[in-house]
């Protein structure tokens, strides 16, 4: 039966990146959408132990924050570097790649009037740092030479950034490049493809 249940709000957000990892590496999982009448409700939100969303269960394990489920899936999937060395620098790799998400997610939320130009003018020097680490490792990953979970959430960024931004990877041969060759594994291939992808809104704001 279904081991793997995601709790989430009806957008990619935070939960994105599980999915796609998820998608990629074969594995199926039962999807508990709570819309925002249900969460404004109260119930569903006090059951949360830090009041939020993503939940994760895998049978009677119990997990809440994004990061920490997709550490715990990627050791599970084996997906987590080869050797000590990989592994932490697979977690730096995903913590700068949070650094990112969180600034696009402030800037969705709280500032979309007011400093969009702002973040675009940013957004080259952000990305550029990720350039040059996919142009220096051969391996065509962010670390080592098999994917690991923080290129799911890279590869996510990606894509949510050119939404925002179409010209965004422009100037970027090796961002371009990563995201044709993920984007072409088939899992992730059928997954971006798929009507729960499509229609899926990236933010729950309405704003992307
Ligand atoms: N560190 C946590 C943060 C989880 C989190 O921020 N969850 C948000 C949703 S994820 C996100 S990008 N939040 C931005 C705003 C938002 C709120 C509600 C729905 C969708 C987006 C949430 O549950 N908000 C509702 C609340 O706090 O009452 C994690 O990584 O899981």
């Amino acid at each position: 039966q279904m081991a793997y249940v995601l709790t989430y709000f009806p957008v990619r957000g935070r939960a994105e990146a599980i999915r796609l990892m998820l998608k990629d590496q074969g594995k199926d999982w039962t999807e508990v959408t709570v819309t925002r009448d249900m969460w404004l409700e109260g119930t569903v939100k006090n059951s949360c132990l830090f009041g939020q969303l993503p939940k994760f269960e895998d049978g009677d394990l119990t997990l809440y924050q994004s990061n920490a489920i997709r550490r715990y899936l990627a050791r599970k999937l084996g997906i987590y570097g080869k050797d000590d060395k990989e592994e932490a620098f697979i977690d730096m790799m995903d913590d700068a790649v949070q650094d990112l998400q969180n600034k696009y997610i402030k800037l969705i939320y709280q500032e979309y009037d007011t400093k969009k130009e702002d973040y675009f003018k940013q957004l080259p020097c952000d990305l550029a740092r990720f350039e040059k680490i996919l142009t220096c490792n051969e391996g065509g990953f962010l670390v080592g030479k098999q994917i690991s979970f923080a290129d799911y959430a890279l590869l996510l960024q990606l894509l949510n950034h050119e939404v925002l931004c179409p010209s965004a990877l422009d100037n970027f041969p090796s961002l371009q490049a990563y995201r044709d060759r993920l984007s072409a594994r088939p899992n992730i291939k059928a997954y971006l493809e798929s009507h729960a992808f499509k229609n899926t809104p990236i933010n729950g704001n309405g704003k992307q």
